[in-house]
């Protein structure tokens, strides 16, 4: 057992991305206090956190096979460890969220909530664990609109719409590299029904709805806004299609798609975040 399993198994720069995303979308939605977007940065790193614990728990067996090198299969931190930490940081998260308002604190439950079932039971179930993710993304966008209240909502609505798709897509890909351990580990996934071929077509369907809706916020960003969101959705959009030379998961597994997917979709982040930050200093 390590110190530093317990941290990597949180898989802080996810967690720590999701954080910021959190903060992104309160100045965005035009929250002004630093310390509320430290407050949202937190919760959504330790609830993001703790999902990420507990989805390794659920997945030990499976990750045995894909993953061995994470922190359970590899030995660094106990199962029943995990779910201690994990337990404790939905916990944190919970109690922080009560320093909120009624709608992040209701965001927080849900989504702890899901992330316990999608784990548990919603990722073996073909498509549905891709949207609960999906959904999990997206939401941080309105959790983080909703600290300065629900009219928001509209405002934050097309960067949910660019995240839940984006993210999607990815989802998708991941389980059509994931489908020999996910098969071991007894999950049915959309991949295993209609190939990896298959699952890139949808994934560049859905990356395609994401970028449709990246234009959205044009109207209100301008058109350097278009110009930095264009190069940025260019990039997605070709690591994406590249995925339909593939037809088995090792291969896409070595084209490392999903990471540079990922990357993609850090920058379409950091593109945000620019706008805002001209937004209020320019
Ligand atoms: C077309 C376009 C502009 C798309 C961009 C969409 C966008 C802004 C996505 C941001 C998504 C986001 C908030 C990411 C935060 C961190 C993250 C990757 C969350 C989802 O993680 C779940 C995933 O299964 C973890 O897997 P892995 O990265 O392999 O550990
Ligand atoms: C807005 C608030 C309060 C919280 C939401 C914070 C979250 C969870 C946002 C991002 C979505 C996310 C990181 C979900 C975690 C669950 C997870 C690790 C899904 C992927 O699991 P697998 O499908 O097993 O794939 P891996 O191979 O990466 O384990
Ligand atoms: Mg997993």
């Amino acid at each position: 057992m390590s110190l530093a399993g317990y941290g990597k198994i949180i898989r802080p720069m996810n967690a720590g991305v999701s954080g910021i995303t959190a903060g992104i979308a309160y100045f965005i939605a035009s929250g002004t206090q630093p310390l509320f977007a430290a407050l949202l940065f937190f919760i959504v790193l330790v609830i993001c956190g703790a999902g990420n614990v507990l989805n390794d728990v659920f997945d030990k067996e499976i990750d045995k096979v894909n993953r061995p090198d994470r922190p359970i299969p590899s030995g660094a931190v106990t199962p029943r460890g995990a779910v201690v930490w994990a337990g404790f940081l939905f916990g944190v998260g919970i109690i922080a969220g009560c320093f909120t308002n009624f709608w992040c604190l209701g965001i927080a439950l849900v989504n702890t909530t899901l992330l316990v079932i999608y784990a548990a039971k919603f990722k073996g179930i073909p498509l549905l664990g891709n949207l609960s993710v999906a959904y999990l993304s997206g939401s941080i966008f309105l959790f983080g609109g909703f600290l300065v209240g629900p009219e928001s909502f509209l405002v934050m609505l097309p960067l949910f719409a660019i995240t839940f798709f984006g993210t999607l897509a990815r989802e998708l890909l991941k389980d059509a590299e994931d489908i020999e351990g996910d098969r071991i580990g007894g999950a049915r996934t959309l991949p295993m029904r209609i190939g990896v071929r298959g699952t890139a077509v949808l994934a560049v369907i859905f990356v395609l709805c994401a970028v449709l809706f990246s234009f959205v916020p044009f109207l209100t960003w301008g058109i350097v806004y278009l110009v930095l969101i264009g190069v940025v959705d260019a990039f997605i959009i070709l690591v994406t299609i590249r995925a339909l030379g593939f037809t088995r998961p090792d291969e896409l597994s070595a084209s490392n798609c999903t990471a540079y997917l990922k990357y993609g979709m850090f920058a379409a982040l950091f593109v945000f975040l620019l706008m805002e930050i001209s937004a209020v200093f320019l």
